[in-house]
């Protein structure tokens, strides 16, 4: 479970010597159980990849607290969130961020080779999740050979290697037909149900925030549980 206690963030804009703070996240308290999609939802520059960035360990929060599994995650420095994160978190992005000069097999197989894992394994373990994406016949290829919802599916693979329990997932569909949206939301419903994995969806699109067990919606700096569509 992700708990957070009264999360506030801001940023420093404007010239040198001139510089005010804007605030973006103030004072956000929420949960995310285990096993839940939630979907955090609201306008651009809400604030809503600033909350992700904290949640994810890239950023520290001015003042809150974020514990997950009871293990306080908002005191780490920047060694220790990098560990948390390749062994907890899975990413999906909106633009895939896949190595353009690596095949799908090695995209997928990347956070493996980083964690140390003997080859072996990590083919076998590339193998089954090629097969679970059905992308088993375009292996070989590069990104650039792939279409947008392929890509993704290559970038779903990848975040799922390690065996996280929690993929943040930031416009997972920003970048698809709305075709190609419905197979990936229907592909991250099918991996809650069948591992357990609790997903956090960021995204401007109230159709693709509805398909999570739960909504929050960002607005001025606050975050507010709403348009709740189905308990798991
Ligand atoms: N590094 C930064 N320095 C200064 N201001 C920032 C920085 N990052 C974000 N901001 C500001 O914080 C606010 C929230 O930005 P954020 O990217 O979190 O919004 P968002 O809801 O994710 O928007 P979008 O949907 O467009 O990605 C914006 O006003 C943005 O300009």
């Amino acid at each position: 479970m992700i708990q957070v206690q009264e999360l506030s963030h801001s940023f420093k804009i404007g010239k040198k010597g001139k510089e005010r703070q804007v605030p973006v996240l103030k004072g956000l308290s929420f949960s995310i159980q285990e096993g839940e999609i939630v979907s955090i939802v609201g306008r651009s520059g809400s604030g809503k990849s600033t909350l992700l960035h904290i949640l994810a360990g890239f950023l520290k929060p001015d003042t809150g607290i974020i514990e997950i599994d009871n293990v306080r995650t908002s005191v780490f420095n920047e060694t220790e969130s990098a560990k948390y994160r390749l062994a907890h978190f899975g990413f999906i992005f909106q633009n895939f961020q896949l190595m353009p000069g690596l095949t799908v097999f090695e995209n997928i197989e990347l956070p493996l080779k980083l964690s140390g894992v003997m080859e072996k394994e990590r083919r076998q373990k590339v193998q089954e999740l090629l097969q679970l994406v059905g992308l088993t016949e375009v292996q070989d290829h590069y990104p650039n050979e792939l279409s947008g919802g392929q890509q993704q599916r290559v970038s779903i693979a990848r975040a799922l290697i390690t065996d996280p329990p929690i993929i943040f997932a930031d416009e997972p569909t920003g970048s698809l037909d709305s075709e190609t949206e419905q197979d990936i939301l229907l592909l991250i419903q099918s991996l809650n149900r069948s591992r357990g994995i609790t997903f956090v969806i960021i995204t401007h699109d109230d159709t693709v925030a509805e398909t999570a067990h739960r909504i929050y919606r960002m607005h001025d700096g606050e975050l507010i549980e709403g348009g709740a569509s189905h308990a798991i």
